[in-house]
């Protein structure tokens, strides 16, 4: 549970700090120490820091927008463009949201507003570290390609880049915000980090919070005495004690009860649980890693998850791609599960034709590789021979957008790119967001920008079988 565990990663961090409040200065210096970066210089106006420029390459660098002879947008702009990887943070007074999206705009990693909380600072600092020491290592990352990752699949850029940060990640105890889209591998991903921490010998526990009950998931987290309530027939641990010295998984962590996030906030501060109903409390050393599908930006905006949960959890944020993104690792992923699939099942099939690769790689798989997957287990249930061709694919793989011709990197062959009637898009897009919302209906026409009376109408005008969805 000790988020300050990153000395040997940023000891090496050369840091750019350009702020004239000799307070502030003093702060960054302290907490810079804690996080094991020895000295950041300091220039404390613009005409100074446009001096140090060239004394890098700066791995981070903090600067202040309202500097006494100009402003710190000057020097960011100048810094990023001799030293292009150096991770910025921006620093201001003013009360700003324009401010803020200037600054990602221009290409800052992060955004302060004055006054902040030591607690917030150190966790902008430690993210912006850990973001340039990934962009280092990637820069020097030399070794092949690989197919597999623990249980991942996949040979595309993107994806190697997710092995070297989860490889990078697992030196850290912080805990890791996995997002992605339903299906995507995010419980792979924190299966992942654990296998190759320090924890991997200790357990790995998977916590779906969207999957239990209100009234049992305090239990579930945190276990119970018995008696503590109706049912309560023995005592019981829950999933922190189970995963001492391991990896605990918190899936859908944005579907949590306001008042389960103030607990787990709680023993994420202090270490200590207390079971339902025990006066005693208990340490745990757990590393806590999350998911969800949802914006939690949003959720903390709209009032359903607390800020200083999210603030907490939120240290090393790692974003899976959608299937539909990591180009011919849809075809490396189908064949590894039609080989399989087609041995467990005492089948011949062993490929695909073109036109079926070709289907394979056009449709958006808005279920990700689980889709995919139970794409193919149905195949092979249902068909035999030596290659699936396009009669096997079902229709809801086969009718989708052309998505060859929005990302060429998909395209197999000229031959395949075919012009979709704009109705049949239309209908589409409407099956792929009910599907993504599970059919809810105030979800999907949200997605989709039209009010679900809309959406109604327009489902009854087009017959829609919600079964077919
Ligand atoms: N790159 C991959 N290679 C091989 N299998 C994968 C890959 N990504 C995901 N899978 C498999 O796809 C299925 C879904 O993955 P997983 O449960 O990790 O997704 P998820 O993002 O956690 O989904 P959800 O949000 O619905 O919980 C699992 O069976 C997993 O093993």
């Amino acid at each position: 549970m000790n988020m300050l565990s990153n000395f040997s990663l940023f000891s090496t961090a050369r840091v750019l700090v350009v702020e004239d409040a000799l307070t502030l200065v003093t702060q960054y210096r302290i907490h810079l120490q804690t996080l094991g970066v020895a000295s950041p210089v300091v220039a404390s106006d613009v005409a100074e820091a446009l001096t140090q420029l060239d004394l890098g390459p700066w791995d981070l660098a903090l600067i202040d927008i309202g500097l006494p002879d100009g402003s710190g947008f000057e020097v960011m702009q100048r810094l990023l463009a001799r030293w292009p990887e150096c991770a910025v943070v921006v620093i201001s007074g003013l009360e700003s949201m324009d401010l803020a999206v200037q600054a990602a705009h221009a290409g800052a990693l992060d955004f302060l507003q004055k006054p902040f909380q030591p607690e917030r600072l150190i966790i902008t600092l430690r993210n912006a570290l850990q973001t340039a020491s990934m962009s280092r290592q990637l820069k020097g990352w030399t070794t092949q390609k690989s197919d597999r990752f623990y249980g991942f699949i996949g040979r595309s850029e993107v994806m190697q880049s997710i092995y070297l940060t989860i490889q990078t990640i697992a030196k850290s105890h912080a805990p890791v915000f996995v997002y992605g889209e339903s299906g995507a591998g995010k419980e792979l991903a924190a299966d992942a980090i654990h296998q190759t921490s320090e924890r991997a010998q200790r357990p790995f526990v998977p916590v779906n919070c969207a999957s239990i009950p209100l009234d049992l998931i305090e239990s579930e987290l945190f276990g119970h005495v018995r008696g503590a309530f109706t049912g309560a027939h023995a005592d019981r641990d829950g999933a922190f004690v189970l995963a001492d010295g391991g990896t605990l998984f918190l899936d859908e962590i944005a579907e949590l009860d306001i008042q389960v996030q103030a607990k787990l906030l709680r023993v994420l501060q202090t270490g200590e649980l207390r079971r339902l109903g025990d006066s005693r409390t208990k340490i745990v050393n757990v590393r806590v890693v999350c998911a969800s599908h949802r914006d939690l930006h949003a959720c903390v905006r709209n009032g359903t998850f607390r800020e200083d949960l999210f603030y907490r959890l939120h240290v090393i944020p790692l974003t899976l791609p959608p299937l539909r993104e990591r180009g011919q690792d849809i075809l490396l992923l189908a064949h590894h599960f039609l080989k399989l699939y087609a041995k467990q099942e005492g089948k011949q099939l062993e490929g695909f034709t073109p036109e079926a690769q070709s289907v394979l790689l056009r449709h958006p798989w808005p279920g990700n590789v689980r889709e995919l997957i139970n794409t193919v287990r149905a195949v092979v249930a249902l068909n035999s021979g030596d290659l699936v061709d396009l009669a096997m694919l079902p229709s809801r793989v086969k009718n989708e957008i052309d998505w060859a011709t929005a990302n060429p990197a998909n395209k197999v062959s000229e031959n395949d790119i075919r012009i979709t009637p704009l109705a049949e898009l239309e209908r589409l897009e409407i099956s792929r967001a009910l599907n993504y919302f599970n059919k809810n209906i105030l979800n999907a026409s949200q997605a989709l920008g039209i009010h679900p009376s809309t959406l109604h109408r327009k489902l009854k005008s087009m017959n829609f079988d919600s079964n077919r969805i």
